[in-house]
């Protein structure tokens, strides 16, 4: 795993390493200039002529060591100083005085001269409002001239919590980031600006982010063994769980198909659909791995028996919102003391019945997306994604359930986790569909025995590496859910695998 601090987060790791550690802030400038000159030379960028545009605060004085660098290295270089002179740092200053002693031509506009490359060292972690005025127009600037954009720390112009834009963005080919990735790099429209992300370590602590509730974090694909659960050599069917779907309703036999796939190409043992008498047959015939039972009317008891029956419950993918399938959902939600994935319909009826979920801890996995949630939430779609971390802490810490919540950038939050933040997956997972697989792939986890956190945060992204995996088939557009259900066992395989070598 890894962290994706905001840029407040990262100042306050800088500020551990240099009083705590002792490292000095010098050091951690210079190795971040040297990285810096090592990633741009080693990703072929075209360095022969040029220009450093470098502010007043320390991003600024990473620009001029990068100036000096380049320019010992023989190339030719200017470093344009754009910020205040009263209010640079002590260690921008500083970095100012050395290159100018190392014959760094510095100009204090940015000149007509074509350059081969342009190094934005404006802002970086420390912007903390919008860019307007002669700061904007400079930024402006960068971005019309021609050479190859490199961004220092993060783009000046991106909010490193949001990914929101403050007034105006360079826009970067290129990101060489210190410690680690900021969060606002991998949110959009933050993400865009940024072109391809390298993190190179210059010796920055990690250690304030452990356990802190606010920092977020992600997973690459070497985490994956670690997160997916293990098979045993003597096992049988009953050993991986028995799922039950209550999904599908008249004419949504997909979404009933789909699911209980993609929880037994994730590993299920046994599945039981739960759905409507006319998906019968369709269904049978679809999957004739999975049990089927159907109703024409809502029927209690054998709703009983079938929870009696089930170690997981998957409910709502297709449901509907007929009177039969608010019973169903009520019902569920009311006695299931088992792992229970929420899905879709059910998140619809379930958002008037909230009080269902009591408050104390019960182990639910709600699998909204952004419209679903706003409903869940009682807010506008604007709002929460302008306040999506806030709002998923918030319902987390009222309801006590763990909440996937479905964007480009999907979260996972619990009350005492600190959230995932999804970076894997593509757009050719926008479809319909795509929901279904993800409710499966998590109730195919929780069978074979992951705790629902840890189901939710290893479904969404084994899930998202399963859509990688159909697009490199499939291509962008003409991927499927049920290619994403390929995708997934595609991953699970290549995972195995590594985990045998
Ligand atoms: N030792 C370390 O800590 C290390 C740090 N490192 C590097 O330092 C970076 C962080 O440096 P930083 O904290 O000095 O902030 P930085 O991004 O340079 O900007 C602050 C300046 O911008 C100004 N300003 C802000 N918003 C503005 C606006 N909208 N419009 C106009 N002005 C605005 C603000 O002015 P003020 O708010 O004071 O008026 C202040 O002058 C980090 O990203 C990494 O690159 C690495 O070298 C490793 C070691
Ligand atoms: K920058």
């Amino acid at each position: 795993m890894r962290y994706l601090p905001t840029g407040e987060w990262m100042q306050k790791a800088d500020e551990y390493t240099i009083k705590e550690i002792g490292i000095p802030s010098m050091v951690l400038m210079e190795r971040a200039a040297l990285g810096t000159v090592d990633v741009m030379e080693k990703e072929r960028i075209n360095l022969s002529r040029t220009l450093v545009v470098c502010g007043s605060g320390n991003n600024g004085g990473d620009g001029f060591a990068i100036a000096r660098l380049l320019k010992e290295k023989g190339y030719e270089v200017t470093a344009a100083f754009i910020g205040r002179e009263a209010s640079m740092s002590p260690d921008c200053r500083h970095q100012l005085k050395i290159a100018e002693k190392c014959g760094v031509s510095i100009v204090t506009s940015i000149n007509k001269q074509e350059y081969t490359s342009v190094v934005d060292a404006v802002f970086g972690v420390g912007l903390n409002r919008d860019i307007t005025g002669a700061y904007q127009e400079t930024i402006e600037k960068m971005n019309s001239l021609p050479g190859q954009k490199i961004a220092v720390d993060i783009p000046s112009g991106i909010c490193s919590a949001t990914g929101k834009v403050l007034g105006v963005s360079f826009s970067a080919d290129l990101t060489v980031t210190f410690g680690c990735e900021k969060l606002g790099c991998i949110l959009y429209p933050g993400h865009m600006y940024a072109g391809k992300r390298i993190t190179i370590d210059i010796g920055i602590s990690r250690k304030p982010f452990r356990k802190e509730p606010s920092v977020c974090y992600t997973f690459d694909k070497q985490d994956l063994p670690e997160l997916i659960p293990a098979r045993k050599p003597n096992s049988h069917k009953g050993t991986y769980g028995k799922v039950l779907m209550i999904t599908g309703s008249k004419g949504m036999s997909g979404a009933a198909y789909l699911s209980a796939k993609a929880a037994y190409i994730t590993g299920a043992g046994l599945i039981q659909i739960y759905t409507a008498e006319e998906n019968r047959v369709i269904l049978q015939q679809l999957l004739p791995e999975a049990i089927i039972c159907t109703y024409t009317e809502y029927d209690e008891e054998t709703l009983h028996k079938l929870l009696e029956w089930a170690d997981v419950v998957c409910i709502g993918c297709g449901l509907g919102r007929s009177n039969i399938a608010e019973s169903l959902v009520v019902e569920v939600l009311r006695t299931v003391k088992f792992p229970c994935v929420i899905d879709a319909d059910g998140l619809n009826i379930l958002s008037t019945h909230l009080e269902l979920l009591g408050g104390r801890e019960r182990p639910f996995i709600l699998t909204p997306h952004m419209k679903e949630m706003s409903e869940l939430l009682d807010c506008t779609i604007p709002e929460l994604v302008e306040k999506r971390f806030e709002k998923a802490r918030e319902f987390t810490d009222r309801y006590g359930v763990v909440c996937t919540m479905k964007d480009a950038r999907t979260l996972v939050a619990k009350w005492d986790r600190q959230i995932f933040v999804n970076t894997a997956g593509n757009s050719s997972m926008a479809k319909a569909g795509s929901g279904d697989v993800l409710a499966g792939v998590i109730a195919g986890l929780l069978s074979q025995g992951l705790m629902p956190y840890e189901a939710a945060v290893c479904g969404v992204y084994l899930h998202a590496c399963g859509g990688d995996e159909a697009r490199e088939v499939k291509g962008s557009y003409s991927t499927l859910a049920e290619d994403l259900i390929t995708g997934v066992g595609t991953c699970l395989k290549k995972t195995e695998e590594n985990m045998v070598r």
